[in-house]
């Protein structure tokens, strides 16, 4: 098998480059960790093709994908809520109750952080089958200071023992815990002076997330959230306008958020909030789906204001239980009528830009060869079909991790 240090030749394939089809078929040359040509196959210079690997030809070449959202650490399953919705509870009873997000942090309190382990690595070994470079792994269901590090811990292991790219965030303020019942301001005191300071001092977080909504935390609560993030220089990202419009996303756009997240209920003020700081729109297509949501994100909008839009699983045990990034691409069009083109810019390059690794999910010369080859004959095709088993070959920082 070749090994990270080989050249490796493609020839005569369709590269989406992480924002667009180029319109040549190419030849795409990797050394390493990079790639190092890329060129119109009829201008290829044969002689490059000299000690390279042969790695076929035809198909279609990706950046590896990016799932900027995902909350793949948990314990327990929320089948039964699921059964409850289809019986007609909404999402916001349940969590009223005592039930969804509570529920989960429930069981993940009780796993250890090798069970936590266990439990998340098929859910990563998922989408990385699914052709993922780059995960995005938030906390949000332990809601204590050793809880929340405890999760944080396990998608840190995660990325030392699987070949992807893994970037945390730090969700403590994900949902009230009980024990915080009619003290939420207490809460997120703790979270500013206790949780942060303790994720940041054991390098933890990549990044701090909150859930503004009404059955989660006010836009002054995240805010303060936000301004502690800042002074322990994170960046910041909000689950915001989703089930209402509070006015998150424009707070979160003026702490300079790498994303918003959701914003199905996104209205034009916070559109040019976003625009002017230059957020990422991420769009959750399984979360929409998932619970029969019927407001759409302000796709036409968010496109004439020229708002990057990524889209990512949202993989996790009640509103997007999906494991699957190239079904988000279907859903993201069929749903909410992105292009294919937009949904594949979505998990590559927007993607990375959610993240704050701008640069990453794009393929050109000297880009880092995290790469997917796709036994399909033209990009659009991994939107328009739902069909696990296309990816022909993997490249995590240039070692060959799936196919031949
Ligand atoms: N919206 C809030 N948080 C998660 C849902 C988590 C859950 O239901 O367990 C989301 O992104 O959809
Ligand atoms: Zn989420």
């Amino acid at each position: 098998m070749p090994n990270a240090t080989d050249r490796r030749l493609w020839r005569d394939i369709s590269v989406f480059d992480g924002l667009r089809t180029l319109p040549n078929r190419m030849a795409v040359i990797t050394e390493g960790a990079h790639i190092i040509a890329l060129s119109p196959m009829s201008e290829f210079d044969e002689q490059l093709a000299d000690n390279c690997t042969e790695m076929g030809s035809r198909g279609v070449m990706t950046p590896g994908l990016v799932d900027c959202h995902t909350h793949l650490v948990f314990g327990g399953s929320r089948a039964e809520e699921f059964e409850a919705r289809l019986e007609g509870a909404s999402y916001e009873e349940i969590a009223k109750r005592g039930g969804g997000i509570l529920s989960t942090v429930r069981a993940t309190r009780e796993a250890s952080e090798d069970e936590l382990l266990r439990l998340a690595k098929p859910r990563l070994e998922a989408l990385i089958a699914d052709g993922v470079t780059t995960v995005e792994i938030k906390s949000g269901y332990g809601l204590t200071v050793e809880d929340e590090l405890k999760m944080l811990r396990v998608a840190r292991r995660l990325g030392d023992m699987l070949p992807v790219k893994v970037v945390t965030t730090l969700l403590g303020a994900h949902a009230l815990p009980p024990e915080y019942k009619d003290d939420s301001d207490d809460y997120i005191n703790l979270i500013c002076k206790e949780m942060i300071p303790a994720a940041v001092a054991e390098g933890l977080a990549d990044a701090v997330d909150v859930f503004c909504e009404k059955i989660a935390f006010s836009v002054e609560q995240c805010e303060r959230v936000f301004e502690a993030a800042e002074a322990h220089g994170l960046p910041i990202k909000a689950h915001a306008e989703q089930l209402s419009n509070l006015g998150g996303t424009a707070m979160a756009a003026r702490y300079g958020a790498l994303s918003a997240d959701h914003i199905e209920y996104l209205d034009d003020t916070g559109i040019a909030a976003m625009r002017e700081a230059g957020s990422v729109a991420v769009i959750l297509p399984g979360a929409f789906h998932t619970l029969r949501e019927t407001q759409q994100p302000p796709i036409a909008s968010l496109r004439t204001a020229g708002v990057p839009m990524a889209v990512a699983t949202d993989a996790n045990p009640g509103s997007s239980p999906l494991f699957m990034p190239t079904l988000m691409l279907n859903l993201a069009c069929t749903l909410f009528r992105l292009t294919p083109q937009e949904a594949l810019a979505g998990m590559t390059a927007h993607g990375a830009t959610a993240l704050g690794l701008a640069g990453k999910g794009l393929i050109h010369e000297g880009a880092e060869a995290d790469i997917c080859v796709w036994d399909i004959d033209a990009p659009a095709e991994l939107a328009y079909a739902v069909q696990p088993g296309r990816l022909r070959q993997r490249l995590f920082q240039g070692v060959l991790t799936h196919g031949n």
